[in-house]
């Protein structure tokens, strides 16, 4: 069974399982809609730890402005609990490393140079230790977005989450196709996950009101229209939660 909107029939809807046999729904984006099943669609909420959104996290300490940041956090909890509900998983990705920075690499990785949790400790030494080490506060998810059964937690050591970790492994186990795309930073591990998402055949969407940016508000026209115009689609969380709204709960 395929359930239609009926405004779309005319529309182009791009297929990422067109030999599926449940139901589907169609979740308006741009430049075209996209249909998603439960079977095949994973929400990846992206880096959402005290480090990215929380005062005192990394950010906030490193100089960025993050006084938007916590504006997606009740966003994202929203389209986690529709995708729960509808048997869509959830992926929580976590950004950083073990707590003597081994992962993070040597003078011999851009990381090493370009990080810039790992450049605020360096120049400011009482901070040493503090940023983005598992085991630490910076490190977990913040308050209001929790891991619960059935989620799955998968750790990242760089910006792009399909490197040096079990993400392609968990959800290709899964035959998930399409990746439904929230979290911070919109320009920078939303965008380089997505990105190499495409490279690797997935179909990624971001929810233009489920992600925020690092940096000036230029970036985020800038990672959106990137998005739209060459790696994969741009949605919302009303049309996110419309499109899945259309779809049988889990477990009926
Ligand atoms: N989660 C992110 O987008 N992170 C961006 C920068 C960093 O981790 O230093």
């Amino acid at each position: 069974m395929h359930l239609l909107n009926p405004a779309l029939v005319n529309e182009i809807i791009i297929d990422p399982a067109p030999s599926r046999s449940g139901p589907s729904a169609v979740l308006l984006a741009r430049p075209e809609a996209i249909r998603l099943d439960a079977a095949t669609t994973a929400v990846i909420v992206v880096d959402m730890q005290n480090a990215y959104a929380s005062e005192g996290g990394y950010v906030d300490e490193a100089g960025f402005d993050i006084g938007r940041a916590a504006g997606v956090i009740p966003k994202i909890a929203e389209v986690v609990d529709i995708a729960r509900a509808a048997g869509i998983p959830v992926v929580f990705l976590q950004n950083g490393w073990d707590s003597n920075y081994v992962e993070a690499g040597t003078p011999l990785s851009p990381n090493w140079h370009k990080s810039n949790a790992l450049k605020t400790m360096r120049a400011r030494p009482e901070l040493a230790g503090k940023f983005l080490a598992r085991g630490g506060w910076d490190y977990e998810l913040v308050d209001g977005l929790h891991v619960q059964e059935g989620d799955l937690r998968v750790h990242k050591p760089r910006y792009s989450a399909f490197f040096n970790s079990q993400l392609d492994s968990v959800l290709r186990a899964r035959g998930v196709r399409t990746l439904i795309f929230t979290g911070i930073a919109t320009n920078v591990c939303v965008e380089s996950t997505l990105r190499d998402g495409f490279h690797l055949e997935y179909f990624g969407v971001m929810l233009e009101d489920a992600v925020h940016h690092l940096g000036p508000d230029f970036i985020r026209e800038a990672s959106l229209y990137n998005v739209e115009k060459f790696f994969g689609w741009v949605s919302s969380v009303a049309d996110f939660t419309n499109a899945v709204g259309q779809l049988p709960p889990k477990d009926s």
